[in-house]
């Protein structure tokens, strides 16, 4: 089996990313190596995920390994897209998801409200020595301003699913695993691996 090196310390990610890519052995990049600081200051995604990806490729010195990264967040329209690529820092720096969770709830429910459309974004990067490569999936709903549930991770106990009516913290993770963004963008990362 090819071996697929995660660049990310987010355990949240691994997990999924485990059960999405069963035809890989997918290592996150601290199995092998010291986990290292990756100032994350593009102002994409897309620019995020490769920075991840590039450090990672290179900390490993490793000519033919394969290192695929994830950039993601919420974006939620009554904030104008906040927190988009700033999810993971938006309750301060040194801010849990569960920070990062209360802190938005707060800040729609600030604007007067108890939910707003909202959507997440993946960017995924894979880089080798031949390619840098990035794809992204979307996926729409509703933020709420109350966390239900203990599934997944993040910001998922305020997120409802467009088409459902529970937060992906109250669904079966099968849910997730058919439409989140991370699931679209995986496979479209599956086209490229494949190609490699
Ligand atoms: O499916 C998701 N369900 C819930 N929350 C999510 C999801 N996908 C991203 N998110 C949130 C978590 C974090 O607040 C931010 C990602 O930030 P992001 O920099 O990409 O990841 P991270 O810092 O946690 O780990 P790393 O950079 O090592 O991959 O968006
Ligand atoms: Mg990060």
């Amino acid at each position: 089996m090819k071996k697929l090196v995660l660049a990310t310390s987010n355990k949240g990610k691994v997990r999924e990313i485990k059960v999405l890519c069963k035809e890989y052995e997918v290592v996150p990049y601290t199995d092998i190596i010291d986990a290292f600081e990756i100032i994350e200051d593009a102002d994409t995604f897309k620019e995020n995920a490769l920075i991840k990806a590039r450090a990672v490729y290179k900390a490993l010195g490793e000519e033919d390994a394969v290192v695929m990264a994830d950039d993601s967040g919420i974006s939620v329209d009554i904030l104008d897209g906040a927190p988009g690529i700033y999810s993971a820092r938006y309750g301060g720096e040194d801010a849990d998801d569960k920070d990062n969770l209360k802190k938005l709830m707060q800040d729609i429910k600030a604007k007067g409200i108890t939910s707003s459309p909202a959507h997440y974004t993946a960017a995924i990067a894979i880089v080798t020595k031949d390619i840098e490569k990035t794809v992204h999936g979307w996926m729409h709903g509703t933020a709420l301003t109350e966390a239900k549930g203990e599934g997944g991770f993040g910001y998922d106990p305020m997120f409802v699913p467009l088409g459902y009516d529970k937060t992906l913290g109250e669904l079966d993770e099968k849910v997730k695993k058919e439409l989140s963004h991370r699931s679209k963008a995986l496979n479209l990362a599956g086209k490229i691996l494949k190609s490699l």
